[in-house]
């Protein structure tokens, strides 16, 4: 882990962990979509696919940067590993023959939102967050003399608070 977070320039990697994300078993013409992984989770730093070794031709990795694109074709004889930041677009080209089979996991870096930042933007932006995540309490709490507007507001400001 620490080698790992130290090739992606993670400044605390001994508080990375890898979940498994998935396993893919790409067949003749199947491909994976350009797209990013960002999405998946808050805590994500960075995508890890680990493929298996199989007699396959096509089906490279391809992950698109800043100066192009790079291209990583599976080993049949060997684990491969790649590892990228979840922002960046990426996609499998189509698997000509054999199969591709890969492991994908999710690398995060735990506790990142926890994170206590002391700036004026961080402290700013803290306050404002336990500002809305705060539930009003209603004037109206006695059901029978809720107002027709009332529910839609308590609704809003009840989601907010989870
Ligand atoms: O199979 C691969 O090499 C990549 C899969 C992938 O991009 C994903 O699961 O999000
Ligand atoms: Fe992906």
């Amino acid at each position: 882990m620490a080698h790992l977070g130290a090739a992606i320039g993670i400044q605390h990697p001994t508080r990375l962990r890898v979940e498994l994300h998935s396993m893919l078993v790409y067949g003749k013409g199947q491909f994976f979509a350009a797209h990013q992984d960002s999405e998946r989770h808050d805590d994500m730093v960075a995508t890890l696919v680990l493929a298996l070794p199989s007699k396959h031709t096509g089906g490279e990795l391809v992950v698109h940067g800043r100066d192009g694109a790079q291209e990583y074709a599976a080993s049949r004889e060997e684990l491969s590993l790649v590892v990228f930041y979840p922002d960046r677009h990426h996609e499998v080209l189509p698997v000509r023959t054999g199969h591709r089979i890969t492991l994908t996991f999710n690398v995060l870096q735990e506790g990142v939102s926890d994170v206590t930042l002391d700036g004026p933007v961080e402290q700013a932006t803290a306050l404002l967050r336990a500002h809305f995540s705060t539930a009003i309490t209603s004037p109206y709490s006695d059901k029978s003399e809720t107002p027709t507007a009332w529910p839609s507001c308590s609704t809003t400001n009840t989601a907010a608070a989870d």
